[in-house]
């Protein structure tokens, strides 16, 4: 640090110089400690940002510091109060333990409760009713806002599936005067992308039906354990909220082939489907709870979700032909500000091998290139830069799947 006032030295000699000569040097040192003093308080300034930065910095470590050291917690369910505690069983590896638990944790628990356990298996809270999980792995929208209006390309798939499911909820009688069943389940499969969620919720729409939906690939492997019993709830959420339209998405998760190993696993995904296969079957049960699944995975599934009585109605969703691809252009711009001259049929013939979700993202993409522009009006130059770009990123992607596969 520079010397204090009191100390410092003075930059005359006391006895000799005059008092011009005094006025003068103390003048130019006066010059020279404001200039360092503006110096330093620059620094200090700059010192000071730096300081709040790093400050910034340290509570965000701090934060991720916590939360990583946060340990899951696992879900088991309670099987038996005993005076030595809760006997317990795991989700997931269905292994049972004898835990302790505190009186007040006791007093809240009885057989059957779900709760969280800690790496050592204690008790640490008692988990929500069934409704939690069904929450989290269905999807219930009571009226979705997607219209056939919305969808490209697919009259044929539309028309079938209003056949096969609106009709049955629309005039049950119909189908009771004629004195057939109506189709129980309808089975939408084709490539990601092209439409076939958009017309289970069209169709949910139309009827004024509620939109339950889930993914047989969660069932199986995020709720590992209680896959049978979420296929028993969601019929059951059905009948609650009929007239309801029940959507299975990657059906095949839960009806493939049957493999010849033996693994838990395997046998877990069995009971999935057969109570799947029971509920479907339970046709009188049912009411006006119509069922329509969907896969990209035609060739993997078990025959005997084709019976006739399940899935017995088949519908191709196929990626869309260049009309198709015109008229989704055309749906998914109609917000869009675009600029005269933009000719879809061009746009459709330049994307021979596009999904609608392929087309959805290629006009978002347009879209972000005017905004980067900072234009509002959208060119047919961003569409081509839109596809060049989506085609470049799916190259990168396959790239990536094969380097790891
Ligand atoms: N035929 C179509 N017409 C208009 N938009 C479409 C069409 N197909 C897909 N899209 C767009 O792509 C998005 C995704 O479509 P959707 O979820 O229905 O596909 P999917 O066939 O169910 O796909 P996945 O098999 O991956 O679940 C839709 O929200 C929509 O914006």
């Amino acid at each position: 640090m520079s010397d204090t006032v009191d100390d410092v030295d003075m930059p005359y000699d006391e006895g000799a110089a005059s008092k011009q000569e005094k006025i003068d040097s103390l003048q130019e040192r006066l010059d020279v400690l404001e200039s360092q003093n503006e110096e330093m308080r620059d620094k200090l300034l700059d010192a000071n940002a730096e300081n709040n930065k790093y400050q910034q910095k340290l509570e965000r470590l701090t934060h991720e510091n916590k939360k990583l050291k946060q340990s899951p917690l696992f879900v088991a369910t309670v099987q038996e109060i005993t005076p030595d505690g809760a006997v317990i069983k795991q989700h997931g590896n269905n292994q049972e333990a004898l835990t302790e638990v505190t009186d007040e944790m006791r007093e809240k628990l009885d057989p059957d409760d779900r709760v969280a356990v800690n790496n050592s298996l204690s008790v640490v809270k008692k988990l929500e009713k069934e409704t939690d999980v069904r929450a989290r792995v269905m999807q219930v929208e009571h009226s979705p806002d997607v219209t056939y209006a919305d969808i490209g390309g697919l009259e044929d798939q539309m028309q079938e599936v209003r056949e096969t499911v609106e009709m049955p909820l629309e005039h049950p009688d119909m189908f009771e005067d004629v004195g057939i069943q109506p189709p129980s389940g309808v089975l939408l499969y084709g490539p990601p992308g092209t439409g076939k969620t958009m017309l289970a919720k069209a169709v949910a729409n139309e009827t004024d039906a509620t939109f339950i939906k889930m993914a047989g690939s969660e069932l199986v492997h995020k709720f590992i354990g209680e896959g049978a019993k979420l296929v028993r709830d969601l019929f059951e959420v059905a009948r609650e909220n009929q007239p309801a339209v029940l959507f299975i998405d990657e059906i095949d998760a839960i009806a493939s082939k049957r493999t010849d190993s033996k693994t838990s696993g395997d046998a877990e995904v069995q009971r999935t489907m057969m109570q799947l296969l029971s509920e479907m079957d339970g046709f009188d049960e049912r009411g006006e709870v119509r069922i329509i699944a969907a896969t990209n995975r035609f060739d993997m599934l078990d025959p005997a979700i084709l019976r006739p009585g399940r899935f017995d109605r088949l519908i191709e969703v196929p990626k869309p032909n260049t009309d198709g691809r015109e008229i989704i252009f055309q749906i998914h711009t109609r917000n869009m500000n675009l600029a005269d001259g933009i000719d879809f049929t061009e746009l459709a013939e330049l994307t021979p091998d596009a999904s609608g979700a392929d087309i959805k993202a290629m006009c978002t993409e347009a879209g972000m290139f005017a905004i980067r522009d900072d234009r509002t009006e959208i060119t047919l130059t961003d569409f081509l830069e839109a596809n060049e770009k989506l085609r470049k990123d799916d190259e990168t992607n396959v790239d990536d799947s094969l380097a790891f596969a």
